[in-house]
């Protein structure tokens, strides 16, 4: 017989297998319950009825007594049976026994979190919090009987409208008890008619029910396998997903309504209690993202000491998981130490070289502004989305130095990288970013939204690499076209020293991260300003009448108009203090164990300098979470500077293409108006410009512009 070499390997792993769970039976029986001998992979499931799970036990109760072991699959459970037990665990020993274990199909959506499936601190805080508000709210009081009996009148005569006839009560019954516990956490009940209620009734049978079954109990038994196979029990976490929806639904319309005055229900006193938080915690305090840990530094005197004043010790580049799957801290943007200070110098002087600060790059915004304008003509009035307009235009300034050349509006590849750039930072944005970053060991594994960042990153970086050979092939050291020529050049220059960080994987991701910062971050807050400009034609009123004055309809704006345009220049202010494109900032780093504000933050924990906090600071800004260009004005209406104005960071490691990003914001911003009226398909009263999500970038709603040449 012909054994393959993966043939051994399966034999090798299947006695390895066995003999590891006999030995561990045999070492552990000692100090766990006794329990019947489980076999590989299938542990205890044969002894175990998955029609009468309760039945299988009380047997096993039976021959093993009070406290015994079982395996249910892979997952060791200890059974604890009849009253004398379960008191002594539950009340004698309520200390070491009150910690929630697995409830594996719940734990997907509930991640362990809130009052049910918390543990430790958090669980403590939170039942207790949870208990007070409810007893606020009428529990243990006169107040809730009275609830309880309104609603077994509405009970009544709900029943009474069935006239004689025989029906299925389940709904009834779940309608009227889950309309006392509404009526406190939504602060209102739901008609028996109700057709979201009846549906989100349903969704808790089901996924109860479920979880009651068969495949509820597979999943418990064999969790990591059946999180890759179809099946009913996938249904479960649908329903809970669903629910949890339909509650940040709930969540977000009392966040808009919130008055701390009038609490109306559940979700509001959390809701002041995170804010009283912010506010006991003060400004540095530690969470857990998930396995990570990190130290969070919030409003403008914290961040303005950590970024500014105590800039060496907080320059380093924290994590980024999701880019640094593909980066691997290679590159200006997400390298440390000495790597990182040669790859900032250089390519800052060299940008310059290529125009960066000085008149050149101006020609080169305005050439570009035009080109822009001119594709919008196309458009003829029609409504269109305005999403890759924006990110060709911005990043074709930035290609034109690093690749020496922009694209065309109709070029195809040039449209595939710009829709990988705007994806993987849309999805670096959303929960699937943020699990990444909370669980980076374990989201290696799972599939999902997430590996689509890596992928698209990688696309990124092998265009780039693409463009590198084609340099290398036809450089000449006395006509340096582009960025990469400089780069390759410098390579050469260095050869001779074995310790150089000018390397290929510097070059690439060096100028991946021009290429995507150049990109994304521009023209999103492009994006999310022309929506906000919709949102107030008032405004973009204004901003016409002064580019009229100014500039007039004969002549290009240029950055020197700017001066003169206070009104302008602080709406365009107000778009980036407003739209907080990178609320967290981007992750820091102390690289060794840093004192700061009486606390010590140890080596490596990654610090996020809040940037919103800062943008959004009420010290600052009045009336922050308002859009106001009058932030930016002073009485006699001129432009008025605020130090707490940090989009692009501070400090050592500050944005650095923010001169780039201010002069583009300016000269596209004044072309566009300068030649269209904006128009809408929506009435602007319900153009809603909260951000879609809020993780890494807070990235505005889809949303069609229309433009009419003035
Ligand atoms: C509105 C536009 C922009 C915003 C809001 C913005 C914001 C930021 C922020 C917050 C950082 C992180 C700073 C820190 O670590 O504390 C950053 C870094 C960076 N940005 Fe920008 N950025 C913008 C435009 C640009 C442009 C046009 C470029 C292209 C040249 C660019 C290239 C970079 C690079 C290379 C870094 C990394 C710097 C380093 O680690 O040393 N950004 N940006």
């Amino acid at each position: 017989m012909d054994i393959s070499g993966e043939g051994v390997l399966f034999l090798v792993l299947c006695i390895s297998c066995l003999v590891f769970l006999k030995w561990r039976t045999r070492h552990e029986k000692g100090k766990l319950p006794p329990g019947p001998t489980p076999l590989p992979i299938l542990g205890n499931m044969l002894q175990l009825d998955s029609r009468e799970v309760p039945k299988s036990m009380m047997a096993l109760y039976k021959k093993y007594g009070p406290v015994f072991t079982i395996y249910m699959g892979l997952r060791r459970v200890v059974v604890i049976c009849g009253y004398d037990a379960v008191k002594e665990a539950l009340i004698t020993r309520s200390e070491d026994f009150s910690e929630r274990g697995d409830l594996p199909s719940f734990d997907k959506v509930f991640r362990k979190h809130g009052v049910a499936f918390s543990n430790g601190e958090t669980w403590k805080q939170l039942r207790r919090f949870t208990l007070s508000t409810l007893r606020d709210f009428g529990f243990g009081k006169r107040s809730i009987e009275n609830r309880v009996q309104e609603e077994a009148k509405c009970l009544v005569e709900e029943f009474r409208k069935k006239k004689e006839m025989p029906f299925d009560p389940t709904f009834f019954f779940s309608q009227a008890t889950s309309n006392v516990i509404c009526s406190i956490v939504f602060g209102n009940r739901f008609d028996y008619e109700d057709k979201e209620f009846l549906t989100l009734l349903q969704m808790i049978n089901e996924s109860f029910q479920l979880s009651s079954s068969f495949w509820g109990q597979m999943y418990t038994s064999y969790t990591n396998i059946m999180d890759y196979l179809p099946g009913p029990h996938n249904k479960i976490f649908q329903c809970l997903q669903n629910l949890a929806d339909f509650i940040k639904e709930k969540v977000k319309q009392n966040q808009e309504t919130l008055d701390p005055d009038n609490l109306r229900d559940f979700i509001d006193c959390f809701l002041i209690k995170m804010q009283q938080l912010y506010k006991k915690y003060g400004p540095v305090f530690t969470i857990y993202m998930g396995l990570r840990r990190v130290v969070v530094i919030c409003g403008y005197d914290a961040v303005k000491e950590a970024l500014i004043t105590r800039s060496e010790d907080f320059s380093e580049r924290g994590d980024l998981p999701s880019f640094d799957k593909v980066f691997r801290k290679h590159g200006v943007a997400f390298s440390n130490g000495e790597t990182w200070k040669q790859l900032r110098r250089f390519t800052l002087s060299t940008l310059r070289d290529f125009g960066f600060g000085k008149r050149s790059i101006e020609n080169r915004v305005q050439e570009e502004a035009k080109c822009l304008v001119e594709e919008f003509r196309k458009k003829k009035e029609m409504p269109f989305d305005p999403t890759f307009f924006f990110s060709q235009a911005t990043s074709n300034v930035i290609c034109s130095i690093v690749f020496g050349n922009r694209f065309d509006y109709e070029d195809k590849e040039f449209l595939t990288l710009l829709q990988m750039i705007n994806e993987s930072f849309q999805l670096s944005s959303s929960f699937w970013g943020q699990m990444y970053t909370s669980y980076t060991n374990i989201m290696d594994y799972l599939p999902g939204p997430h590996n689509k960042i890596f992928q698209c990153l990688q696309n990124l970086a092998d265009f780039i690499k693409e463009k590198v050979k084609q340099n290398q092939e036809t450089l000449d050291p006395d006509n340096l076209r582009d960025f990469i020529d400089c780069f390759l050049i410098k390579m050469q220059q260095e050869k001779q020293n074995p310790v150089s960080e000018f390397h290929m994987l510097n070059l690439i991701f060096t100028t991946l991260s021009l290429f995507f910062g150049g990109t994304e971050t521009t023209s999103t807050t492009l994006r999310y300003g022309f929506l906000i400009l919709l949102k107030h034609p008032q405004i973009t009123e204004k901003i016409q009448k002064e580019i009229d004055l100014v500039i007039g309809q004969n002549r290009d704006p240029s950055m020197e108009d700017r001066k003169k345009m206070p009104y302008t220049d602080a709406v365009v202010h107000e778009i980036q203090r407003f739209s907080d494109l990178l609320p967290l900032g981007v992750p820091h780093t102390v690289a060794q164990d840093t004192q700061f504000r009486g606390y010590t933050i140890p080596k490596n924990t990654d610090v996020y300098p809040m940037l919103t906090s800062v943008l959004w600071d009420p010290k600052h800004f009045k009336d922050p979470k308002t859009f106001n260009p009058g932030n930016f004005l002073d009485e006699n209406g001129d432009f008025k500077k605020n130090d707490a104005f940090m989009p692009f960071s501070a400090g050592k490691r500050i944005c650095l293409g923010e001169g780039l990003a201010r002069t583009e914001l300016f000269l596209l911003l004044t072309n566009i108006l300068q030649n269209f009226t904006l128009k809408t398909t929506k009435d602007p009263k319900d153009i809603d410009i909260s951000p879609l999500f809020g993780a890494l970038g807070n990235l505005p709603r889809p949303y069609e512009l229309c433009l009419v040449p003035r």
